[in-house]
């Protein structure tokens, strides 16, 4: 017969203690993993609600012929080679800098620019209404932004084609359908652009159906299927707007275009969407592009415009709070606006329109 040494027999006891120590330190660990998850998610969030509700950007274009010669036309802005959220500017002889979200030279490609608003779009096909505009003195280039040449289009024909392609490859999951309007504010008078009577005055309305949405009654909605269909819609727009006025700079001047994308997603498809539709339709995101002439006889626009930018974009109270701020704009400002939005709720297309406005 043969007996353990005491080490031995303590050797089963002091294993079973390290298990539970170690178990009790596994979830100790644990514990602090799910609140540090917690944070994070709370901590991405906020930022989210802060920086993404509306982004700030500014776009330079390059000195054109029309900017004549001499020293009226040479360049007042610079950038900062390290910082491209920098931009500087000499009014006057004396230097200012501003700092926005992201500054694209005079060298930006449209893809560029684009590249910093493709987020956006699969924002909308997530369920964010969203608003992108262009603002800037006459001649800084909002048109060639939004709109874009045939060759090199802007933003609005980039979106929609990354807009089609993405419903495309949900096709098989979900039912979308894509609506689109276009209108024009001139001289406070709101004209349907794809409508019978262009020269009718529309009204801006607050939705019938309570939900606190602004809406278009009469306002002309053509489904489309594909981009070909949205070049011809855009066409038709182009044609109502430019044939009405003889001079054209007094248009542009007092004119605000609007392309109404409406990104639809019947929520009955499912229960969870139709149970959360308020919350999935509650939040909207907001970008703003402010055009800058790079020129010295403009600085002083160029200046105000600035200034204007660096205070929305300082604005960090939340969505409503911004737009109130977006709402100090005088009607006399200078707007190119794309607007991607998906109704109220439920399968009704009614209602649908107004938010864009509201930037
Ligand atoms: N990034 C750019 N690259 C090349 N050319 C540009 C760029 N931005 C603007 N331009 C040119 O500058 C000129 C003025 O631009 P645009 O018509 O877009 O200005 P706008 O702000 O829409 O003016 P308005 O308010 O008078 O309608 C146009 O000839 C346009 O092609």
């Amino acid at each position: 017969m043969w007996s353990c040494p005491p080490t031995v027999l303590r050797v089963p006891h002091q294993i079973g203690q390290a298990i539970e120590e170690v178990n009790s330190n596994n979830q100790e660990l644990l514990r602090k993993y799910r609140r540090e998850l917690q944070l994070r998610k709370k901590c991405h969030n906020e930022l989210v609600r802060l920086k993404g509700n509306i982004r700030v950007i500014a776009r330079v274009r390059p000195v054109t012929k029309e900017d004549g010669e001499g020293p009226e036309a040479t360049n007042a802005v610079t950038f900062d080679p390290d910082d491209d959220s920098i931009i500087h500017l000499l009014h006057k002889g004396k230097p200012v800098s501003f700092e926005l979200d992201k500054v694209f030279s005079p060298r930006a490609s449209q893809q560029d620019v684009f590249q910093e608003v493709q987020a956006l779009i699969t924002s909308c096909i997530d369920g964010f209404n969203v608003c992108i505009f262009a603002y800037g003195q006459t001649g800084a280039g909002k048109t060639y932004t939004m709109e874009g040449t045939p060759e090199n289009p802007g933003i609005n024909q980039r979106a929609l084609q990354l807009l089609f392609s993405e419903v495309q490859e949900k096709a098989s999951d979900w039912e979308f359908t894509i609506t689109v309007s276009a209108a024009e504010i001139y001289n406070e008078a709101l004209r349907d652009l794809l409508g019978q009577e262009p020269q009718e005055k529309l009204e801006i309305r607050l939705c019938p159906d309570g939900s606190g949405q602004l809406y278009v009654p009469g306002l002309t909605e053509f489904r489309v299927q594909s981009v070909d269909d949205i070049n011809k819609v855009f066409e038709f727009g182009h044609t109502n707007r430019t044939t009405e006025f003889t001079n054209l700079n007094e248009h542009s001047s007092r004119s605000h275009a609007l392309l109404i994308v409406t990104g639809h997603v019947p929520f009955r498809n499912s229960k969870l969407t139709y149970l959360l539709q308020d919350s999935l339709s509650g939040d909207s995101k907001t970008l703003m592009v402010v055009q800058v002439s790079p020129v010295e006889k403009n600085t002083s626009e160029t200046l105000y415009s600035l200034k204007f930018a660096e205070r929305v974009r300082s604005v960090e109270l939340g969505p409503g709070a911004r737009r109130a701020e977006l709402g100090s704009w005088s009607s006399q400002e200078h707007l190119e606006v794309g607007g991607w939005h998906r109704p109220a709720g439920g399968t009704s297309r009614s209602g649908a329109g107004g938010r864009v406005w509201e930037g």
